[in-house]
């Protein structure tokens, strides 16, 4: 799996919190982090669509982080994964930058997932996204790490 991500993150305690989940996710995730684009609004997001499309692989299984995209339980989310690997295809996600995803992005996307209709920080959502990954590791496995609490 790969993560292709907007933005270097630099503040050591945010990189502990992806290190905590990263170090436990079977399958691995790659995290290849692209420069933060330049210009206006417009220009940035056609500049960093240009390297995110360019980092996915070309067979990939792109899902978009966006909130336009589609609001998962946790349960929901570890059965897609799970659905989406059986494609046989490389998952790849995407977080945008400041500025959000150009259309271009959001036209290669095979899925696109929602933590909300709130705006976050893009490294935020990557925590919260590495979270989720190793969630949905966990309760594909059965593994008590995940507590619904719910009948
Ligand atoms: C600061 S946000 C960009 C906000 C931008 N104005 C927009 O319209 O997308 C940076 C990135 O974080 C991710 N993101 C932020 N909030 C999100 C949410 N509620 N659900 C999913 N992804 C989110 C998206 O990948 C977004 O491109």
């Amino acid at each position: 799996m790969k993560l292709v991500a907007v933005g270097r993150m630099k503040d050591k305690n945010e990189r502990a919190l992806v290190e905590r989940y990263l170090k436990r996710l079977r399958p691995g995730l790659d995290i290849a982090e692209l420069a933060d684009g330049r210009g206006s609004a417009d220009e940035i997001k056609r500049r960093e669509a240009q390297a995110i499309l360019s980092a996915c692989p070309p067979q990939a299984f792109v899902i978009v982080l966006d909130e336009s995209g589609r609001n998962f339980s946790s349960p929901a989310l570890s059965e897609a994964m799970a659905g989406w690997s059986a494609l046989g295809r490389p998952l790849c996600f995407v977080i945008g930058g400041a500025e959000g995803l150009d259309a271009s992005v959001m036209a290669r996307a095979d899925a696109a997932l929602s933590f909300g209709t709130l705006t976050w920080p893009h490294m935020l959502v990557r925590i919260m996204l590495v979270e989720q990954i190793y969630r949905a590791q966990m309760i594909a496995s059965g593994h008590p790490y995940h507590r619904s609490g719910r009948p």
